[in-house]
């Protein structure tokens, strides 16, 4: 597979085509040689995850599964940010209705990241709180630029990750470091995440960062799939199941949460206070 990249870069014609999305708030390129995708947010400024951009994941995700998709690469078309978390007017004074289909889509999104049988990698090249670190520790591996910020930060927000975000920080830095940073809703630098292991790889700059992607995925695809994706599964399971089994459970925890008055009180002024920034 290396040498297959490496006469990809030197000339060899590949092809790469753009992935038909109905929507601009993903680009999405297939390599049609090495069926490598890379899937790039682009909702400016920041990634905030809205309804309409789970969707268009979710939507790409499953239209995946119908192609020859060998790997994923997740990044973003954002100079500074990786993705900005959930959005917080989705969470600010919704209607019941409109807070149910968000966290649905939410939890759809996730349940098909988090299991896709392929390779996947974040190339975390920004910023990550929240919602953020959650796309990225979905993945199987995590690389990260220099100087940026990641981590479950709600906390800090007064909201509380749900215990599959929790789960998943869990299972990639181990349950001690993981009640420390979720009770105190650590932001980790990229270089201190590395130590910890919540990213794999650090990479120097932006071309770093794509081209170690693409190593790690040269990798996985020397693998038998198969088998790759059968221990893959067999790890995320538990995870797994656990938010599929009580999916409506985790929607009323969602709800009668977000709308006590002290929540929306703490919504309201985080929201003023990036605007003020
Ligand atoms: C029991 C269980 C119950 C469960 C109960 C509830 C569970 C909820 C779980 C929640 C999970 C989450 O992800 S909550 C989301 C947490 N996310 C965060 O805390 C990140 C907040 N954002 C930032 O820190 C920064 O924006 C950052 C990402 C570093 C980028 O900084 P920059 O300086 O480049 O950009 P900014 O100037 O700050 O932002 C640009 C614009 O984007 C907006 N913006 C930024 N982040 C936004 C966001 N998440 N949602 C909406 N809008 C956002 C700003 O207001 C600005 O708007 P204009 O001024 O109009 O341009």
């Amino acid at each position: 597979m290396f040498v297959l990249r490496q006469c990809l870069t030197l000339g060899t014609k590949s092809s790469v085509r753009n992935f038909a999305a109905a929507t601009n708030l993903v680009n999405v390129k297939i390599n049609e040689d090495t069926g490598v995708v890379i899937m790039e947010l682009n909702k400016p400024p920041v990634n905030s995850l809205n309804y309409e951009l789970l969707e268009a994941m979710h939507r790409t995700l499953v239209k995946l599964e119908n192609e020859r998709c060998s790997g994923m690469i997740l990044t973003s078309s954002s100079p500074n940010t990786f993705s900005a978390g959930l959005d917080l007017l989705e969470m600010y004074k919704p209607t019941v209705d409109k807070a149910r289909k968000f966290w649905g889509m939410l939890q759809n999104t996730w349940i098909k990241l988090y299991s896709a049988p392929y390779p996947t990698v974040a190339a975390i090249n920004g910023h990550s709180p929240a919602g953020g670190c959650l796309l990225a520790m979905s993945c199987e591996y995590r690389i990260m630029v220099p100087k940026k910020k990641i981590g479950l930060n709600e906390t800090q927000l007064g909201i509380v990750a749900p215990q599959w975000f929790q789960d998943c920080m869990k299972n990639i830095i181990g349950s001690r470091q993981a009640e420390k940073a979720l009770i105190a809703g650590t932001l980790f630098s990229s270089e201190e995440a590395a130590k910890i292991g919540l990213i794999d790889e650090l990479a120097t700059d932006k071309e770093d960062l794509m081209k170690k992607a693409h190593d790690f995925m040269d990798e996985q695809l020397g693998l038998p799939p198969l088998a790759r994706s059968t221990v893959k599964i067999g790890f995320r399971k538990d995870t797994l199941n656990r938010l599929i089994n009580s999916r409506e459970v985790d929607t009323k925890y969602f709800i009668d949460f977000i709308f006590q008055p002290k929540v929306q009180e703490s919504l309201e002024m985080y929201l003023q206070a990036l605007k003020k920034k």
